[in-house]
């Protein structure tokens, strides 16, 4: 009954919506500008890095990359946030998480304009998210999420929905875009608190866990028929793999996926949505400038 819900293919949808969007930008003499910025070294954060820059010249947007040495210190980071806020070539800034433990990155986030914050993760654009007012950025994975659901025909409208995680980067925005008018689900935030997950994830119509614990839902702990959106992005060794390593969500897929109406794949699944939606933001602050 399991039907698979191909993000990439959907990714390449939206990609094909920002690439008419950037010509036309660009035919009123606007190119839009993105600045990624990442400070150390780790080594998947290079991965997603190189990943943003390289769809930025698939489109035909600016870009930049600003690779900073781990050693970097706060007021070094804030004088670069202070320069991009000020460069109007460029119209959208992220700084790549997680930054080394020396930065306090609440402090580099409030320091970003709000306008140009294409993460949608400066107070402001919390605040609109919260307040459903469309000016502001929606963070790029849970408004991926969001996407493939809608695209996969999935009803939110009364929907049970249950959110496993509740960080700012996913679990918390993805609650208060499927409770919003118009998405009307009813919804469950479960964290590591929460007592007897299990059950609470069975009451799910749409299950997202982002959680970051590999393959952690199991096939007991979802309804038949349930549509489950994994967004965990989990490292595993794997020694048959030349890398030496295999990317797993935070769903057991094998026994999961035939007790869904529809299933999201690791990889393949949110994570090229959420590149996706970052041009798209930084195209919507391109526009808006
Ligand atoms: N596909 C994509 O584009 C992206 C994927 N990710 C992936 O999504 C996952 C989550 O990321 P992120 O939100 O940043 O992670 P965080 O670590 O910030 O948040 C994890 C959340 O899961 C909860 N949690 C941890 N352990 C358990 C448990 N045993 N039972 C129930 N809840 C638990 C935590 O609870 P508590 O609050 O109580 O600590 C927390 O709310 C990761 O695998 C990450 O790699 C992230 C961003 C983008
Ligand atoms: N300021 C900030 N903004 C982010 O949006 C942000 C961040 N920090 N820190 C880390 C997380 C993680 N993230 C991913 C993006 C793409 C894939 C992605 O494209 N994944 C591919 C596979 C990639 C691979 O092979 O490694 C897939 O799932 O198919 C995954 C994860 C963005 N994040």
């Amino acid at each position: 009954m399991s039907k698979v819900i191909d993000g990439k293919a959907v990714a390449a949808t939206v990609l094909e919506e920002c690439r008419r969007e950037v010509d036309s930008l660009k035919a009123k003499g606007v190119t839009p500008g993105l600045a990624v910025v990442l400070v150390g070294e780790d080594p998947a954060s290079m991965v997603y890095v190189g990943s943003k820059v390289r769809t930025c010249g698939d489109l035909g947007i600016h870009s930049r990359k600003i690779e900073l040495p781990t050693e970097t210190t706060q007021e070094e980071l804030l004088k670069v946030v202070a320069e991009l806020n000020a460069d109007p070539a460029i119209h959208g800034i992220l700084v790549q998480s997680p930054p080394p433990e020396q930065i306090d990155e609440e402090e580099i986030v409030r320091a970003l304009d709000p306008a140009k914050d294409v993460d949608g993760f400066h107070p402001e654009n919390v605040a609109k998210l919260a307040l459903e007012d469309p000016t502001g950025f929606v963070p790029c994975t849970p408004a991926g999420c969001m996407r493939l659901i809608k695209e996969a025909g999935i009803e939110t409208s009364g929907a049970n929905a249950v959110v496993i995680g509740r960080s700012m980067i996913v679990g918390k925005p993805m609650a208060l875009l499927l409770m919003a008018k118009g998405s009307d689900a009813t919804v469950t935030v479960a964290h590591s608190r929460s007592r007897d997950l299990p059950a609470i994830c069975r009451e799910a119509d749409i299950l997202v866990a982002a959680v970051g614990r590999p393959e952690m839902v199991k096939a007991d702990w979802v309804k038949d028929g349930a549509v489950v959106i994994d967004v965990g992005i989990n490292r595993v060794e794997d020694p048959s793999r030349k890398s030496g390593y295999r990317l797993t969500g935070d769903v057991a897929y094998e026994e999961v996926a035939p007790k869904c109406k529809a299933i999201t794949p690791v990889p393949g699944g949110v994570g090229p949505m959420t590149i996706a939606m970052l041009m798209k933001n930084t195209i919507a602050a391109a526009s808006r400038a």
